[in-house]
């Protein structure tokens, strides 16, 4: 991981030639010259993402398997984030499939009502107890 080189967008930007194309996916830098002749999906359209942020087009074509395997085998590094840097439109794809942010509202829904339900017994308790005491 740590033997990852990690590169800043203005770095990427630069290789956007046919000979020398950088894309990111998903906050990873991929070197695509060797493929850019052989994309079944063309040259124009990855040389259109040169040097930019390809997740939602990649994602978007909803490439198969074999495309991500592809993919991992022209990593080069990992994007190195700076202040300022446009933000990546990478990272909502990726949780919009997953019913993770369900799952976590229930979680804390059950904890406020366990707190509510605890709160009431004990001033009911309180109640009762005060009322006991006063007769
Ligand atoms: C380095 C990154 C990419 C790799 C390794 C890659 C790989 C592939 C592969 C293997 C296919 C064949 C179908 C499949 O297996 O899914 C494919 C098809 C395709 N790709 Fe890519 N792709 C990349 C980036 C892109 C980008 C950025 C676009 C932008 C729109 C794109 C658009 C397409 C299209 C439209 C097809 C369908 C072609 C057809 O079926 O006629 N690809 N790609």
């Amino acid at each position: 991981m740590s033997s990852e080189k990690e590169l800043t967008f203005s770095e990427v930007s630069e290789h956007t030639s046919k000979k020398d194309v950088y894309i990111v996916v998903h906050d990873k830098v991929y070197d695509a010259s060797s493929f850019v002749d052989e994309h079944p999906g063309g040259e124009e359209v990855l040389l259109d993402v040169g040097g930019q942020d390809a997740t939602e087009a990649f994602e978007d074509v909803g490439h198969s398997d074999e495309a991500r395997e592809i993919l991992d085998g022209l990593l080069i590094g990992k994007l190195k984030r700076e202040d300022g840097a446009p933000a990546s439109s990478s990272a909502k794809p990726t949780s919009t499939s997953t019913k993770g942010p369900d799952t976590a509202g229930l979680g804390v829904g059950l904890y406020a009502l366990v707190l509510v339900g605890a709160l009431l017994a004990f001033g009911a308790y309180r109640y009762l107890l005060a009322n006991n005491e006063s007769k």
